[in-house]
């Protein structure tokens, strides 16, 4: 798996996707969400693949652990790279859903690496405490969800960059710290609420940084992820 920034493919339409990868002239590491695989489903994820780049299917699957796994089972055939799931849904949903892809890797195939969503990127402490009734700092919640994955041997979470060093410090450094929430010092948060750089979050820990309009919007997204991959590589 390339550690490359991984950009955030938010297209409604393939057709925006090729669009937008046109004048790429490199391989990517690209993550297909919701929005892209509920219009196109398996065939982008499939079209990615063959056409070179690395990618991260983020579905968050939250369900009983029977149901996610047996999704998992039929995700794994479709060769992403890296899928996810919401810890939220407990320690045996977690175990179900990497036994599911194991169990759906066909042999000679590597088996996609998965990671659980700890507190999602755009949620403040005052909401969880609020709304989820979670009585802990946000940094508690999400080590507690980043252990609990581990502990369910998954390979790593999706938290912010703001909690990828106490992470690694619990979990150990090959345990994935996946980060959105990434914005340039000059740009808008949009409804992001735990936001960082690239650059703060290299040195703060993210093994990997997830970017979508701070590239896809910009006037000149080929410049953007320039600059982006710039800030991350020169931190390294
Ligand atoms: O906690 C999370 C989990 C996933 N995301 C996803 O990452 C991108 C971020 O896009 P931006 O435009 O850079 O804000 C988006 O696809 C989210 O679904 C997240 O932001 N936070």
């Amino acid at each position: 798996m390339k550690n490359s920034p991984i950009i955030a493919l938010d297209f409604a339409t393939a057709e925006n996707v090729y669009q937008f990868l046109s004048p790429f002239d490199q391989t990517l590491f690209v993550k297909v969400g919701m929005e892209l695989y509920l219009q196109e489903g398996p065939s982008i994820v499939y079209k990615l693949k063959e056409m070179g780049h690395d990618v991260f299917l983020d579905l968050k699957l939250h369900d009983i652990p029977n149901t996610v796994g047996q999704a998992m089972k039929g995700l794994a055939r479709l060769g992403a790279d890296l899928v996810n799931i919401h810890a939220a849904g407990g320690e045996a949903m977690m175990v179900a859903a990497r036994e599911g892809l194991e169990a759906g890797t066909t042999a000679g195939n590597k088996r996609p690496s998965i990671i659980a969503v700890t507190q999602l990127t755009s949620t403040s402490e005052k909401q969880m405490q609020k709304e989820q009734l979670i009585q802990t700092t946000i940094d508690e919640s999400v080590v507690h969800y980043a252990k609990l994955a581990k502990k369910a041997s998954l390979d790593g979470v999706v938290c912010s960059v703001l909690e990828a060093k106490k992470i690694a410090e619990a979990c150990g450094n090959d345990f994935l710290r996946v980060t959105p929430g990434i914005r340039l010092a000059e740009g808008e948060a949009h409804d992001q609420v735990r936001v960082a750089t690239p650059a703060n979050a290299r040195v703060l820990g993210s093994s990997h940084i997830v970017v979508g309009r701070a590239i896809t919007k910009a006037e000149n997204p080929v410049l953007a992820y320039e600059n982006v991959l710039n800030m991350w590589e020169e931190n390294a």
